[in-house]
């Protein structure tokens, strides 16, 4: 039975029972070498000096920057790796996530450690391709290289792994075909190979055990086999292929059956060209490209001349970046809205109609004389940053496809603008005439939480802290749960509709909009959040909400992407993945490699994935109620209490 990553105190139960039993197995390194020379020793001491030479070889490999603080001779207190009294104390983990590991993993080093079970080195720098000793490792279970550079082809005979239940080798450099032998793991759980170079067809994988799989973002070509264990997997499982057949677009013609003789006849033919066919196509080629920009040349003039003579109505919908880039204010017959100054024939067009207690001063006009930016499209509309000429900057949502009469619209705006508390994102004033329908909000400085989660992964990103994160959770839960104590149903919860200020405390926007827009066709909508016994993406309950809080939990734990509706899809269902993962020992592999920086935080991870577990309990009568989150949250943060912030590690 494996023992849980963390006991209920939070420490590695692992290595506190090894604390126990720890003996010293020898003195100094000196004895230890002396030692592997002579092997007189029991067979169990030779196995464990096998481990502490396979480890050194390891770190000097990868390593250079020295960041691993392995000293001392007991391999089993060494930082990331761990020991079972079940083995002998052979090491049987190795964690190692996000550690700036750096090079080859060598023949004789992680090969050595013939008792290993985890192998987690996710999210390193780690190249070149795996050591064919790996092999040695036959009690494997887990395999997470995930986010690495390693290349080559993955290993052939997957069955030298018999044990495997968890492969996660995406987001690497690997190329050559999916290993058939793949298919032998009768015991596999998860498989995650997406965002490689593997090419070839898929060969049939039917495990019945298999949850989790992604081949997405591959090389890959033909048939999707026909078998029981991968039909359950949704498109995004198999996108970024030439992949057809269910569940993606069915096969036509020869040009999606299963490529690897038609691509290499293809090749043998290219060969065959003759120079002069070679010498026709390139000159051929060379006419056709001037002839390309020439056309271009004429279009682009063309297109000029236009753009001088007539006024685009809506020019930050066709051109956003020039908009921004053009950083100009938006003139009064080219402005946010559309609405021209001479065209519109309502008696009221002009009437931005605030709300009670707003502290904002302008009019319409103000506001199309405003320079906007677009800040993105959603389903019921396009979002624009309007920053007006007194300096005020409002965040106005141009609707569409509304289809109801005015008196309707105020009724519903009215219902929505008494909704009043601080972490839902205030509406300011709204614009209703036939042909257009706006809602300005108060502009949140720090964006949304998707966009800080998800956004900007290169190096000059700063890391979410397990604070801030705690303290949006907690700021969401609060609005949701005012709108909830409302009877108002958001029915949108997700990540880019928590919004930021500067502080991070955290605003739920787009509530209420569901009546307003309830004719929209709502085929976009982000699938990732939506409880699976919500059939209409408009006719939604409460108890759906908190499913969708509870996945935006789980994103801000893991750091990962819910799935998404479409199929430029990164993401994948992060429910029944965390609940896929939790049910092993590896609970430590579902948190953001961001959180892994912190000191003393695993304890609240731990029971905020079990307050995000909770809320996505399939049956609805199972989740708590938003008061009960709220009230697991605060248990959890002691916020206002002071207790202080958690720093990174070394600290
Ligand atoms: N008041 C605001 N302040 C700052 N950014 C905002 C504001 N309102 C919306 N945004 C940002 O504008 C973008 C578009 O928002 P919008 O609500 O129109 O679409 P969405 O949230 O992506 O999708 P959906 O329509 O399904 O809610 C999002 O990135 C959102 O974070």
């Amino acid at each position: 039975m494996p023992e849980p990553v963390f006991d209920a105190s939070g420490t590695p139960s692992h290595m506190a029972s090894i604390c126990q039993r720890r003996y010293t197995v020898f003195a100094a390194f000196s004895l230890i070498l002396s030692l592997w020379n002579s092997c007189s020793v029991p067979e169990v001491m030779c196995s464990l000096l096998n481990d502490t030479n396979g480890l050194i070889a390891f770190k000097n490999s990868v390593d250079p920057g020295k960041g691993l603080n392995w000293t001392g001779t007991d391999v089993c207190r060494w930082p990331g790796i761990y020991c079972s009294n079940q083995t002998m104390l052979r090491v049987t983990e190795i964690r190692l996530p996000g550690r700036g590991l750096y090079g080859t993993i060598p023949l004789g080093s992680l090969g050595q450690l013939t008792e290993l079970r985890v192998m987690s080195l996710r999210s390193n720098k780690l190249s070149g391709s795996l050591p064919v000793d790996l092999a040695n490792c036959s009690f494997l279970r887990s395999i997470y290289l995930q986010f690495n550079e390693l290349s080559g082809l993955l290993p052939r005979n997957f069955t030298q792994w018999p044990n495997l239940v968890h492969v996660d080798l995406s987001f690497n450099n690997f190329s050559g075909p999916v290993p058939r032998s793949i298919g032998g793991l009768n015991q596999l759980k998860s498989l995650f190979l997406q965002g490689n170079s593997l090419s070839g067809p898929l060969p049939s994988i039917n495990i019945p055990s298999l949850t989790s799989f992604s081949v997405a973002n591959n090389n890959l070509s033909g048939h999707i086999p026909n078998t029981s264990s991968l039909g359950g997997f949704g498109r995004a499982a198999f996108s970024g292929n030439s992949l057809c057949g269910f569940p993606l677009q069915e096969c036509t013609g020869e040009t999606n059956l299963p490529s690897p003789f038609q691509s290499s006849a293809s090749i043998g033919h290219h060969r065959k060209l003759s120079a002069g066919a070679i010498a026709g196509i390139s000159i051929g080629g060379f006419f056709l490209l001037l002839l390309l920009s020439l056309v271009c040349v004429l279009l682009c003039m063309h297109g000029r001349s236009t753009k001088q003579n007539q006024p685009n109505p809506y020019p930050l919908q066709t051109s956003d970046t020039n908009a921004i880039a053009e950083g100009g204010a938006v003139s009064r017959t080219e402005n946010i809205t559309g609405v021209s100054g001479v065209a519109s024939s309502e008696p009221d067009r002009n009437k931005l109609v605030f709300f009670e207690g707003s502290r904002y001063a302008f009019d319409l006009e103000d506001l199309l004389r405003a320079s906007a930016e677009v800040l993105g499209k959603g389903s019921v509309g396009t979002a624009y940053k309007a920053i007006l000429e007194n300096g005020s900057i409002v965040a106005v949502k141009r609707l569409k496809d509304v289809n109801i009469e005015r008196m309707e619209f105020e009724q519903q705006i009215s219902g929505v603008s008494k909704l009043k508390h601080e972490n839902l994102v205030p509406l300011i004033a709204y614009y209703y005439s036939r042909e257009e329908k706006l809602l300005v909000y108060e502009y949140m400085t720090n964006g949304s939480l998707s966009a800080l989660l998800h956004g900007n992964k290169g190096v000059s990103r700063t890391p979410l802290d397990w604070d801030t994160r705690v303290k949006i959770a907690r700021g969401a839960a609060l609005g949701i749960d005012y709108l909830h104590s409302n009877g108002i149903t958001h029915g949108n919860i997700k990540s880019s509709n928590i919004l930021l200020t500067n502080n991070y405390n955290s605003s739920v926007s787009d509530y209420g909009l569901a009546q307003l827009v309830s004719t929209t066709p709502a085929a976009n909508r982000t699938v990732g959040y939506r409880a699976p016994e919500v059939t209409d993406v408009w006719k939604v309950t409460q108890k759906a909400d908190i499913y969708s809080f509870g996945v935006l939990l789980l994103e801000l734990l893991t750091g990962r992407v819910p799935s998404q509706a479409s199929m430029s899809d990164k993401g994948i269902d992060l429910p029944r993945w965390v609940q896929s993962v939790v049910r092993e020992e590896w609970t430590a592999e579902v948190f953001d490699i961001e959180l892994t920086r912190y000191q003393d935080i695993e304890e609240e991870m731990v029971q905020m994935l079990q307050i995000a577990m909770a809320c996505v309990a399939p049956s609805p009568d199972q989740r708590p109620s938003m008061m009960q989150v709220v009230r697991m949250v605060d248990d959890l943060s002691k916020i206002g209490t002071d207790q202080p912030p958690k720093l990174p590690k070394g600290t």
